[in-house]
């Protein structure tokens, strides 16, 4: 019986795809003039080359400098893909034309079932609803209430570390393990009021392992989760569990125990937040974050908003698991390229460390308050040009769900010799959108575009930069995108940013090891001690800082 349902569901799903691809080729469009190189696959076409963990960066490089910034590729099975990282392009796909320009059908579906209706799981006007809900919650002044929080988490990671750096020699340290444990601790307890990891011992939390094995675990099914659109088309909804269950691929189980344990665990803890919501402020000063995370926040909004605006509970659990998977390997990916680079760098890690310093003593030594913090200018500096650089997420995609013009900043030459300015996208189009490639873009940084000089944020930017009009809401850049689904954590990612290195710097020194570092291409890089990037690792020697060292 299951074999009969599954070879039914093979026929099912070759005949779609197969359908699928021969309307394309029969369709003609703009996109058959675009330049681009030959498909080296009809199955994949230039997934791989995308993706490609180790050849990855060097592949999106070179579709730039060949092609310029709107280049044709090929999706599965013969399908179209537009490469792009055009600013007026950008413009359309992130703002102007969103609501074509959307989340592709399988990340809706398959986030919608492992986080539940979550942001990742909503379109349009559901969408926009639901940002009018996060939006304040990430204000500045509830930043600024953040902080505390962050500074208390994060000298619990110095005290981690100084026990592993004995006697003042320094020691080996896996940075990226401890910047995975303490991002996940500041989004547990800023932004769900909720311990994952008290970091001084090790615990094993089961919300938190499933949270850290699920992208390693979607590595292992070989995009099987792409097809859970048509999965849902086939199977009536009754039975989807039951069918999931009986395919005999492990990391698909582990997937659904996974979401099991973030369903059960988000709704724990909300059900214990509202209770201490509804008990009143005494109760809430007990709970971790006193009241002042970020669940707690959205709690209160919701209770006090329209009627038309109120979210119904399950879409707020569903933000739980969503955000915090999104905070996750994105920031601590981010502090660890920081770190990497100042290793690389002692000078600047010199010059980073004295405004720190600096700002302390003005604190009379204690911890820098939000406001100066986040107004340090070298070292925000140094955030910026980490986030310019080695953006986390280096590229974004979208589906077109009908056709659409897409306008760009300058005419590209067409294969038969026609100039285009604009290109007709047909329905159900795959756009990759650039996100590194726009960042390091030479026509607009400069010939040092790719180099990491923190030093070019002291200075106004190059004129070619503001002229672009980068529709990103981050400093001229798309790391965190723009538009209605830009990020919404941002301003949390930066303040955790800022507080780990002000704390970090003002105690240790980084040096690197002697063995090599490959970042990785992936949904959000990571770096590893193989090529093959088996395991996340960034081993680094960290010392203990002796005051007199501090260079004038
Ligand atoms: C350096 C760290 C981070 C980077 C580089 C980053 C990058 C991004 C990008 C590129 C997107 C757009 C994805 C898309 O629509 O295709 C996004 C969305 C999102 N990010 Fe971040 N992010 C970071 C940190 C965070 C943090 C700390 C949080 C939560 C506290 C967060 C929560 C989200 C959420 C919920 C979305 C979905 C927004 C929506 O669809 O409306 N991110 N992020």
């Amino acid at each position: 019986m299951v074999q009969t349902l599954l070879q039914g569901l093979f026929v099912c799903a070759t005949t779609w795809l197969l359908w699928k691809a021969f309307r394309k080729f029969v369709v003609k469009s703009d996109l058959d003039n675009l330049p681009g190189p030959p498909s080296p696959s009809f199955m994949y076409g230039h997934v791989r080359e995308l993706y490609n963990k180790q050849t990855g960066f060097k592949y999106h490089r070179s579709l730039g400098e060949k092609y310029g910034p709107v280049v044709r590729l090929r999706g599965r099975f013969g399908s179209n893909l537009v490469y792009t990282f055009d600013p007026k392009a950008m413009h359309s796909i992130a703002i102007k034309d969103q609501d074509i320009f959307q989340e592709a059908t399988w990340f809706t579906k398959a986030t919608g079932i492992i986080f539940g209706p979550g942001i990742f799981a909503t379109l349009g006007d559901h969408h926009r609803k639901q940002r009018k809900m996060l939006n304040p919650v990430f204000s500045v002044n509830h930043m600024r209430n953040m902080s505390p929080i962050f500074y208390d988490i994060t000298h619990k990671l110095r005290t981690a570390i100084q026990d592993r750096v004995r006697d003042g020699h320094p020691a080996e340290v896996n940075i990226v393990s401890w910047m995975g444990r303490t991002a996940l601790e500041l989004m547990g307890q800023g932004g769900l009021g909720y311990s994952f990891d008290p970091l001084i011992a090790d615990a094993g939390d089961e919300y938190g392992k499933a949270l850290k094995d699920l992208m390693p675990t979607l590595a292992q099914v070989r995009g099987l989760h792409h097809h859970v659109p048509l999965f849902q088309k086939i199977v009536p909804k009754g039975w989807r569990r039951t069918v999931a269950e009986l395919i005999p691929a492990p990391p698909l189980q582990r997937i659904i125990q996974i979401a099991d344990t973030m369903r059960i665990r988000s709704t724990e803890i909300f059900e214990a937040k509202k209770k201490a919501l509804l008990a009143g402020d005494e109760a809430l000063k007990h709970q971790i974050g006193e009241g002042r995370d970020l669940i707690s926040v959205l709690l209160r909004e919701n209770m006090a908003a329209a009627e038309e605006d109120k979210l119904p509970e399950e879409e707020l659990i569903g933000q739980m698991s969503t955000m915090t998977f999104a905070a996750m390997d994105s920031t601590s990916n981010a502090l660890s390229l920081t770190l990497w680079r100042l290793a690389q760098h002692p000078e600047r890690q010199d010059a980073l460390r004295k405004e720190i310093l600096e700002a302390k003593e003005a604190h009379g030594g204690g911890d820098i308050g939000y406001d100066e913090l986040v107004a340090l200018p070298y070292l925000d500096a140094v955030c910026r040009e980490t986030l310019r650089v080695h953006t986390p997420a280096p590229f974004r995609f979208r589906e077109t769900n009908r056709d659409v013009i897409l306008p760009l900043s300058e005419p590209v030459r067409g294969k038969d010799g026609r100039m285009m300015h604009e290109l007709h996208i047909p329905k159900n189009t795959s756009v990759f959108v650039g996100i590194n490639a726009s960042n390091t873009n030479p026509a607009l940084w400069g010939p040092d575009a790719y180099e990491w000089k923190p030093e070019r944020w002291l200075e106004p930017l190059p004129e070619t930069v503001l002229n672009a009009r980068i529709p990103g809401v981050y400093a001229n850049l798309m790391t965190f995108w723009g538009g209605g689904r830009s990020c919404v954590g941002f301003k949390f990612s930066q303040l955790e940013m800022k507080v780990v290195l002000a704390v970090l710097l003002s105690t240790f020194t980084f040096e690197l090891t002697e063995k090599p570092i490959y970042w990785n291409m992936a949904t959000v890089q990571y770096p590893s001690t193989d090529p093959h990037g088996a395991h996340p690792e960034l081993p680094m020697k960290v010392g203990l800082l002796k005051r007199d060292s501090v260079r004038a």
